[in-house]
């Protein structure tokens, strides 16, 4: 760690880049290696569930490609990348709870198979990256893939489909059935897989699997992948 540190202050870049499948541990684990290394930390998935609230809530149809893709583009999106602040604004309101209802979750695949939309996405997710001065943890679906390919860092976080939807159900407190919780969590993973891959590691990427593992043991999974780097 100590070394990480160093290679920090040296001014260098390094982007930690996460991809993995719902429930498999990305953002809190994501979020506290990022508060650990003294880095920024972008949520990439709260952006995809920011559109998709504001098209449910100005009746955008799902079907119309084109609605979707000016939703994204015209939206007024202002994200935290403190790992210690939550928050998600859209025209100033806040949204960090609203974006992380069930309908949400349940809709929220229509605008990530949206091509349109993707790309105005990840132009946004590049744009805070170089903001960043190239310092920072982000985690989604295809970061390690398409956003940042480049990363010094990049690792696919999964779990098994038993873990993930018992962390699932324990984090929503319990109020999700058994269905529900596959529903949001395999139906969701089947559906946004047709248009990025999440599910295999990509040349060049370490898979880190956290079904065995405890949140602390999985956080320092992933440092221990950063300090190979920062030792290279
Ligand atoms: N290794 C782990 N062991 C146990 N619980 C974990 C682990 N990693 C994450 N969690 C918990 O599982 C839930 C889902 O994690 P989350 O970070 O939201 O996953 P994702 O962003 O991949 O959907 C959270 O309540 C989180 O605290
Ligand atoms: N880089 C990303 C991030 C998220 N998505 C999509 C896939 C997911 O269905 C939604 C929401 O992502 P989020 O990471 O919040 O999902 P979970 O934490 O797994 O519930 O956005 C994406 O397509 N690409």
């Amino acid at each position: 760690m100590t070394g990480t540190l160093e290679y920090f202050r040296l001014g260098k870049s390094l982007v930690v880049a996460i991809d993995g499948p719902s429930g498999s541990g990305k953002s809190s684990v994501s979020r506290e290696t990022a508060r650990r290394l003294h880095a920024a930390y972008l949520d990439t998935g709260a952006m995809y569930r920011a559109v998709t609230l504001h098209c449910l809530e100005k009746g955008i149809d799902f079907a119309d490609a084109g609605a979707v893709e000016r939703a994204a583009r015209e939206l007024d999106l202002v994200i935290s990348t403190r790992p210690d602040t939550e928050s998600v604004l859209v025209s100033g309101i806040d949204v960090t709870d609203a974006i992380r209802e069930p309908h949400v979750s349940k809709a929220v695949s229509a605008v990530a198979t949206t091509l349109g939309a993707r790309s105005e996405l990840i132009r946004r997710q590049r744009q805070i990256i170089a903001d960043s001065h190239h310092r920072i943890v982000v985690e989604g679906r295809d970061i390690t893939t398409v956003v940042a390919p480049e990363a010094e860092v990049r690792i696919l976080l999964t779990a098994s489909e038993e873990a993930r939807l018992r962390r699932r159900g324990v984090q929503l407190g319990g109020t999700q059935t058994a269905a529900q919780l596959k529903q949001q969590v395999l139906v969701r993973d089947a559906k946004d897989s047709s248009v990025v891959n999440f599910q295999q590691a990509a040349d060049g990427v370490v898979t880190v699997d956290s079904s065995d593992l405890d949140f602390e043991q999985t956080v320092t999974a992933v440092l221990e992948v950063v300090s190979t780097v920062a030792h290279q």
